[in-house]
């Protein structure tokens, strides 16, 4: 129905063509009136020309005069500079509520201007609409509802989900992002509140690959909650029973896994957000038999890999020596163990038989210290990465951070354990003595609160050379002497947008181990040297629907390599496979969606 907008979509010259001159083709809709205006995919408020109020029966509903979308986009933003400026010196939580509160309510009025505004000042609104802020949203969720977004589907209706999906007013989805809530962020269990962070994702899903905003849908599977806070909360929205658990659980997951490949057989599902078990649990249960991937395991392992490659890179060496880097893991769930596996791989890939060696050189702690062959009910996901105890430099099982750094001195500190501060001034101070010139903290938790250490500790404790890395935004460290210690946002948002906007435009079948590590190639050699060199490992945000359409292209010709790709609307696998890769950038950029105002042609 939108599809006609997509002429808009190219991103590369986006900062030259903020407001398009050329004509967009018509838009279908089926409505009139009233349930237009209440509609935020058609609704344009006071930007409906006459004629069309005329043709859609809309003339005496709104005030006379026409605004254009360029006056209504800097009412809207002069609302929100006016709101930031009265805000000020107030609590940092009660600002970013506030900011949530003025986009939530444009998102829930009027979608194009919506989107616009947030590809535009993708800098400023990402934190607001995902990560930190959404997890602030999250924890306050039951007292902000005031409308539904998404579908909710909850342990009480097993058995009717192959109906219940028909409900979705929209007759073609594409991305779908699911989460039981179970570990949200770092903030831990917070039951259908989690709802919040599929939104966000799909947010960013619009905003970074122009994926339709009519056809992505949030999904919360309501299986209980174990948060007795929650539990006891008489306001709390969603079912109040401890979660299920087994046979109970994945059955509920395998109906609407069933259910929505019913209805849209070629969606892709995004899972996030899932405790460890299930995450693990899940991913290998559907990712032969769907298009669908684990965003936290596998869409941070690859931004995690770019970010090693280009540690070594700024260390002045070859990527080769990625092998011989001595890196400690904190936090061996499901984003940990994710890293650490696709590091392996990449280190067998450089090195041949290299996964030993890589084994040698990885450390993995927990909440209990290193983890180590002695270790009581070690997991099995964990203990390819246990070391034999007293092996190395006589670290013990359950060795503490601080013990394992001081021994190790490891080329990177890589924190992805949930625990706010972890890497306290003793540990920071540790990896002065790191072996590399240039060592590496990735301080990943989300969100601000859970970060492993600030960026302006690390660059305090642990030296003005580092490079430095947070899942949350952090500014830029002024060291003085007009030196600036550099942020980068090591966030899986760099690349789940490219992986299912690649995965999309291939009609691919699945999402293979080719296609993840294609999304981590053409992220890790975006930069330059002399980016690197400086300490940038990633891009700026404001070039993320840039590097989405890279990233979407990489993975795309991944698909098509692999013979997975099966096509999508009118380009068969064939078409797909003679483009070449300026052919295919082209293809997936002018595939993006991108918001502008269509006009309305009713039908009934
Ligand atoms: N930056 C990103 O893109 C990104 C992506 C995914 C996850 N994350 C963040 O990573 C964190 C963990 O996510 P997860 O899915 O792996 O969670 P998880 O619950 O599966 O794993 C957490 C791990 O941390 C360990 N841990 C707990 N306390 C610890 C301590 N004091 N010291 C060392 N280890 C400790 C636990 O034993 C566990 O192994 C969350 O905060 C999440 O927001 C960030
Ligand atoms: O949501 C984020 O910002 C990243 C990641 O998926 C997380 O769970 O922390
Ligand atoms: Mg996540």
């Amino acid at each position: 129905m939108w599809n006609a907008a997509r002429f808009a979509a190219s991103s590369l010259t986006r900062s030259t063509r903020r407001f398009s001159t050329a004509i967009p083709g018509p838009c279908i809709v089926h409505k009139r009136g009233a349930d237009i205006l209440h509609d935020p995919w058609f609704n344009k408020d006071t930007g409906f020309p006459l004629t069309e109020r005329d043709r859609l029966g809309l003339r005496g509903l709104l005030p006379p005069r026409v605004i254009s979308f360029e006056q209504q986009y800097a009412r809207f933003m002069e609302s929100y500079r006016s709101l930031e400026k009265n805000t000020k010196g107030q609590p940092e939580g009660v600002v970013a509520l506030a900011k949530w509160r003025i986009l939530n309510r444009l998102h829930d009025r009027n979608e194009t201007l919506y989107y616009r505004v947030l590809i535009d000042n993708i800098q400023d609104f990402a934190p607001v609409i995902y990560t930190p802020t959404v997890g602030l949203v999250c924890q306050n969720y039951s007292g902000l509802f005031r409308r539904p977004r998404g579908m909710y589907f909850s342990a009480k209706d097993k058995g009717e989900m192959m109906s219940m999906i028909y409900n979705w007013p929209a007759h073609q989805v594409d991305m779908i992002v699911l989460t039981d809530g179970s570990r949200i962020l770092g903030l831990g269990d917070l039951g259908v509140q989690g709802i919040g962070i599929p939104i966000g994702k799909l947010d960013m899903y619009v905003a970074a690959a122009g994926i339709n905003p009519q056809r992505i849908l949030p999904v919360m599977l309501d299986v209980g909650t174990n948060n007795q806070k929650l539990l006891e909360d008489r306001l709390y929205l969603g079912l109040r029973q401890r979660r299920l658990e087994g046979e109970e659980y994945i059955s509920i997951v395998d109906e609407f896994m069933e259910a929505v490949h019913t209805r849209w057989p070629k969606a892709i599902v995004q899972f996030e957000d899932f405790q460890m078990k299930w995450a693990f649990e899940t991913l290998q249960r559907y990712r032969k038999r769907f298009c669908t991937f684990n965003d936290d395991i596998q869409g941070t392992a690859g931004v995690a890999l770019a970010g090693l490659l280009g540690a070594v890179r700024a260390q002045g060496r070859p990527l080769a020596d990625f092998v011989k880097q001595k890196i400690v893991v904190v936090g061996a769930g499901s984003a940990g163990l994710g890293v650490l596996n696709m590091a392996v791989q990449a280190v067998a890939r450089m090195a041949g038989n290299g996964e030993a060696a890589a084994k040698y050189h990885f450390f993995l702690i927990d909440k209990d210290g290193l983890v180590t062959k002695e270790r009581k009910n070690l997991d099995p996901m964990a203990a390819p990465f246990a070391k034999d105890p007293g092996a190395i430099d006589g670290l013990r099982e359950g060795a503490s951070l601080v013990e394992v750094v001081k021994k190790v001195k490891p080329h990177v500190l890589l924190g992805l354990s949930g625990v706010g501060g972890v890497f306290s001034q003793e540990v920071l101070q540790a990896m002065r003595e790191s072996d590399s010139a240039k060592p590496a903290i990735f301080a990943m938790s989300n969100p601000t609160m859970n970060a492993e250490c600030t960026a302006k500790d690390a660059f305090k404790h642990a030296g003005e050379n580092i490079v430095f890395g947070s899942g949350s935004p952090f500014d830029n460290v002024d060291l003085g002497n007009g030196k600036v210690g550099y942020v980068n946002q090591a966030n899986n948002m760099y690349l789940f947008p490219g992986i299912g906007l690649g995965a999309l435009l291939a009609g691919a079948r699945i999402i293979s181990d080719g296609m993840l590590q294609a999304a981590s190639e053409c992220l890790a050699s975006y930069m330059t040297d002399e980016d690197i060199q400086k300490g940038i490992l990633y891009p700026s945000i404001h070039s993320i629907r840039h590097i989405t359409v890279e990233v979407g292209a990489a993975v795309l010709r991944a698909a098509v390599a692999e013979e997975l790709a099966e096509g999508h609307c009118d380009v068969g696998p064939k078409e797909l496979m003679n483009m070449s890769k300026e052919e295919t950038l082209d293809y997936v950029t002018r595939n993006m969606w991108f918001p502008v105002y269509s006009p309305l042609v009713h039908e009934k």
